[in-house]
């Protein structure tokens, strides 16, 4: 048996994508998942996600980080899915979907897709810095230089510090480029790396340095891309959060899949 599968990228995060309207995919298969995702013995992604339909939805993301586990929500990987969607005649330019953390909707406008995010209700701070919830768990530090940082252990340090250890987080190192622009590198749980880009963690990070009085819309640079986020703020929380950016289709293929026995 062969699966087809689709390759994705958001900013660089990238994804195996797969239709998996007849619901042919064997979902619990972690090892699978794991070995689909190697980048030395598998397609090689940060992530998978199947696009599955829904009775009251355009359809449903179903997203599993690269460890083969089911994940929260994937703010690039649900905008490459909204791309995917339209590829296979399942939207036109306009997308209401499920995701793991609740509805959404997104607008495909050219190269961009404006994806909404969920709703953020408060944003914690820990000492110096911040901890909140954009579909996913984040931990935002604002530092001088972001491109001098070794993202990989500091995110480590924090990602297994006695808080965060049981769950994880995703952990976001920021610079203030301007009045208006961030850059942002994210090591990411269930990756449990530096990634390119990491969409509800630039969701997270414009939306703290709205809290420190950046104006949205906020230009956000990650080492894979650029991305754009607005939001309105609401008390301790904000609301109308859009993730804006591409999605871009890489390459198509199939594998072979062994029967088990
Ligand atoms: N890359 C994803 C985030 C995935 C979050 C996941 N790594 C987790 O929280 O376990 C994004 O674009 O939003």
């Amino acid at each position: 048996m062969a699966l087809s599968f689709y390759k994705y990228q958001g900013t660089g995060n990238d994804f195996v994508m797969i239709d998996n309207r007849k619901l042919t995919f064997p979902a619990d298969d972690e090892q699978l998942i794991r070995n689909l995702c190697n980048r030395r013995t598998g397609i090689g992604a940060d992530g998978l996600i199947l696009l599955q339909n829904h009775d009251d939805y355009d359809f449903e993301m179903v997203y599993f980080n690269a460890d083969g586990r089911l994940g929260s929500m994937c703010g690039n990987g649900a905008r490459c899915t909204v791309r995917f969607a339209k590829q296979l005649g399942v939207i036109e330019d306009v997308a209401y979907f499920l995701a793991a953390d609740g509805e959404h909707q997104a607008t495909i406008e050219r190269e961009e897709i404006q994806l909404k995010m969920a709703d953020v209700v408060g944003v914690e701070r820990i000492e110096d810095d911040f901890y909140l919830n954009t579909g996913s768990p984040h931990y935002v530090r604002f530092v001088e230089n972001v491109d001098n940082l070794d993202v990989y252990a500091e995110g480590r340090l924090v990602r297994y510090s006695p808080r965060f250890n049981a769950v994880g987080t995703n952990v976001n190192f920021v610079q203030r480029l301007s009045d208006n622009s961030i850059y942002v590198r994210t090591y990411e749980r269930g990756v449990e790396d530096e990634t390119l880009s990491c969409g509800t963690g630039v969701t997270a990070c414009a939306l703290v340095a709205g809290l420190t009085g950046m104006q949205s819309p906020v230009s956000v640079k990650t080492p894979g891309g650029n991305l754009k986020v607005a939001f309105e703020q609401d008390g301790m929380g904000f609301r109308y959060i859009y993730l804006i950016g591409p999605a871009k289709l890489v390459f198509t293929g199939t594998v072979p899949l062994l029967e088990k026995v």
